[in-house]
């Protein structure tokens, strides 16, 4: 059995009238994979900000290797050490690059914030080459990248911070297809050399059946259903599940025949 690394339990977060997250508990092993899926406003992103720390939840905790994340500490050593908990990774990193910094001033800059001891050009090289980019690439401003070299840059500058869970929000959901494979194919090595657990929000079932162990399917805040992937993607309980599958598009999907299913629900 794996150690659990994240404990999520009975998470809540309220907006006005809106219950964007309603009792939420899932926990993931260390070195694991597990993917939220659910429609746009299920609740999937609120999840993964609370888990991170850049939203606040109403009720329930967070632990990291048993530590209670949601308590409130100050100081600028207790927020780097959260940090190193988990880092995001979001979906264009063209918002999260600052446009005039070029990529290796980048990793330098949280290395030195975080390791300021650490032999700062021999781990940009690692990082650089971990994430397969090279020294062209570290000269380079985050403009004069393809979406998924900055995608690259992004992750290496998650995996700087050497965190025990990497949350990845819609990660690919901006890239070509061919490019997303790519990444995820890049994203599954990684998990296996350094042991990082993953959390995968994504719309994507293809990517959920790709890069995860075991998924929860979240509706309106809640989890309505969750297990190996494999298992609930064969053989789905809830009728919920079951939409979601039927809503990818492949040869012979009838949108009206979905929009009636929804309705029926
Ligand atoms: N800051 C906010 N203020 C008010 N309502 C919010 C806020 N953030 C989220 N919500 C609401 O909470 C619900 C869940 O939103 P959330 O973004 O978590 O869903 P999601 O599944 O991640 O959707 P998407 O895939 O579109 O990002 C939605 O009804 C949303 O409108």
């Amino acid at each position: 059995m794996r150690k659990t690394v994240l404990e999520v339990v009975g998470l809540q977060r309220t907006y006005g009238e809106v219950r964007a997250v309603d009792q939420v508990s899932f926990t993931l092993a260390e070195g694991g994979s597990l993917g939220i899926v659910g429609e746009s406003g299920s609740g999937k992103t609120t999840t993964a900000r609370i888990v991170v720390g850049l939203e606040r939840a109403d009720a329930g905790r967070v632990l990291v290797h048993g530590r209670d994340r949601t308590e409130h500490r100050r100081g600028r050593a207790h927020r780097l050490a959260k940090a190193r908990q988990v880092q995001m990774v979001f979906q264009d990193p063209y918002l999260s690059l600052d446009p005039r910094t070029p990529v290796g001033a980048v990793l330098r800059e949280t290395l030195r914030l975080h390791f300021p001891d650490a032999d700062h050009p021999r781990r940009i090289a690692e990082l650089l080459d971990q994430v397969g980019l090279g020294p062209r690439e570290a000269g380079a401003l985050p403009r004069q990248l393809s979406g998924g070299q900055r995608q690259r840059v992004a992750i290496a500058r998650a995996l700087a911070v050497e965190p025990a869970v990497l949350v990845l929000d819609e990660a690919v959901a901006a890239l070509d297809v061919s490019v997303q494979a790519q990444i995820l194919n890049l994203l599954a090595d990684i998990r296996e050399q350094t042991g990082i657990g993953y959390l995968f929000i994504t719309h994507d079932l293809g990517v959920v059946r790709c890069v995860t162990e075991d998924v929860i399917v979240m509706r309106q805040g809640r989890i309505v259903e969750s297990g190996r992937t494999a298992e609930v993607l064969a053989a789905p309980r809830h009728p919920y599940t079951r939409l979601l599958l039927d809503s990818v598009p492949r040869p012979g999907w009838d949108p009206k025949a979905i929009a009636a299913a929804r309705r029926s629900l």
